[in-house]
């Protein structure tokens, strides 16, 4: 092993929104109306570094952030906060990871091999290579989507086998291969590690980490509760899986409550502090940080970075957008925008357009004879509930009623005109 850092995470973070309906997802992007919408932090402020030639285990119970901190370290998503530093070119394999379930193996090994930045010509030199490593046979012209699981992660290591990269994740993928293929993986994984790569490793046999890491990162409830050399963390977690195998249902699962619980309460003014606390009892003098901005910074959210100017910039590019939508799609009136903003929004779900779709596409509103029907406004709908409701346009239901704007107000009645003989 050599002493070039290749990895680097200081305090990184990573939060999902777990916004259920499709305005609270659009509500997220804008922060402002998107503050009741419950997080959950799956990586909770990790630090570590990697080195050249290194082997790093990652182990830890279902759901514990594993995957979610490697595909930080591949550069498939980007941390909530902290900084995550790659120094080298990195290749992910998982099972089925950026392959297209529609296209071919061998479609598949041009693509990813693509985009890890191969020309035409060496994907040409080395695609028979590929293929005799992934074992496929006749099923590399075969749609990956009716590869079994273990196919797919043949097809994901014999392209990374060929990648060349110098940081390479392996998350789970040989856990699900047959023993022969997965012998020759490890090896190949080996000789990987002697050329100076640095290996991350997701398994959940014991027997493959301790064949080959040479430390353990041990990952709890999104925040590292071990990292060191193999013997020392492999026991104490074997010893906690023990223990944790043991207790009753009841009790697992008011176990894993507590933890869950305790991502979704979680906040970065909390991990600053307990880092804070951390320095004070290694004996480090907080005075003496210099740069007061940068270690803040380290403990702010991505988007929150942004200066205030480039946010109400952002903001209004964004609205200007809903009302172009809203004005020349759904034909709403300026009027109509300003007296009912929530509808810049609103309208935009996926099942309004589509009845509006439909609408549009089957039928002009002067094709139609109707007969009327009365209806009483309830509270906090607008006409386009009523429209959606009774499938009855807009305008239609605007010009019946001698309506301006799609305001109602609760107790209204209106009339409903309702699809007759022509
Ligand atoms: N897009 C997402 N939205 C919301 N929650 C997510 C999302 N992706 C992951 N999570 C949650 O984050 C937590 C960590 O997931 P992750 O897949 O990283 O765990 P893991 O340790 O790799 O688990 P496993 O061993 O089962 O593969 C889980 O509780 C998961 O439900």
């Amino acid at each position: 092993m050599d002493n070039k850092i290749t990895v680097s995470a200081n305090h990184v973070t990573k939060k999902f929104d777990l916004a259920e309906r499709q305005s609270d997802k659009v509500k997220v992007i804008f922060k402002f109306w998107g503050r009741g919408i419950p997080n959950f932090w799956a990586v909770k402020g990790v630090s570590f570094t990697a080195h050249a030639g290194e082997t790093i285990g990652i182990i830890g119970t279902n759901g514990s952030g594993k995957s979610t901190l490697l595909e930080m370290v591949a550069g498939l998503s980007q941390p909530t906060s902290g900084e995550m530093t790659i120094n080298g070119s990195t290749s992910i394999i998982a099972i089925g990871a950026g392959m297209r379930p529609q296209l071919t193996g061998r479609a598949n090994i041009k693509l990813k091999a693509l985009m890890q930045g191969m020309s035409e010509k060496e994907i040409d030199r080395k695609m028979d290579s590929i293929i005799e490593f992934s074992e496929l046979g006749d099923f590399i012209d075969q749609p990956v989507k009716n590869y079994s699981s273990g196919m797919k992660s043949k097809l994901g290591f014999a392209i990374s086998v060929y990648s060349d990269a110098d940081i390479i994740i392996i998350d789970e993928a040989l856990s699900v291969g047959d023993p022969t293929f997965t012998e020759k993986s490890l090896e190949r994984t080996r000789r990987f590690k002697k050329e100076g790569k640095t290996i991350f490793f997701v398994t959940h046999s014991s027997a493959q980490m301790r064949k080959m890491a040479d430390r353990v990162i041990w990952m709890h409830y999104g925040s590292v509760r071990m990292d060191g050399p193999i013997d020392e963390v492999l026991p104490k977690y074997d010893h906690f899986l023990k223990r944790f195998n043991q207790f009753s249902e009841p009790e697992r699962l008011a176990y894993q409550k507590h933890y869950k619980n305790a991502q979704k309460d979680f906040n970065l003014n909390r991990l600053r502090q307990l880092e804070y606390n951390r320095h004070i009892l290694d004996g480090d003098d907080m005075n003496a940080v210099t740069d007061k901005r940068a270690w803040t910074h380290s403990f702010t959210e991505d988007d929150e970075k942004m200066g205030i100017i480039s946010k109400i910039f952002l903001i209004v590019i964004s609205i200007l957008t809903l009302i172009t939508i809203d004005k020349n799609i759904l034909n709403m009136s300026w009027t109509g925008v300003l007296n009912n903003p929530r509808h810049l929004i609103t309208n935009l779900t996926p099942s309004k357009l589509s009845a509006l779709e439909k609408r549009h596409s089957n039928k002009s509103t002067n094709d139609i004879v109707y007969n009327q029907n009365k209806y009483k406004v309830p509270e906090n709908t607008s006409l386009y509930d009523v429209s959606s409701e009774f499938n009855v346009p807009i305008d239609k239901l605007m010009q019946v009623n001698h309506k301006s704007t799609t305001v109602l107000n609760p107790g209204d009645i209106l009339i409903i005109p309702i699809e007759g003989e022509k």
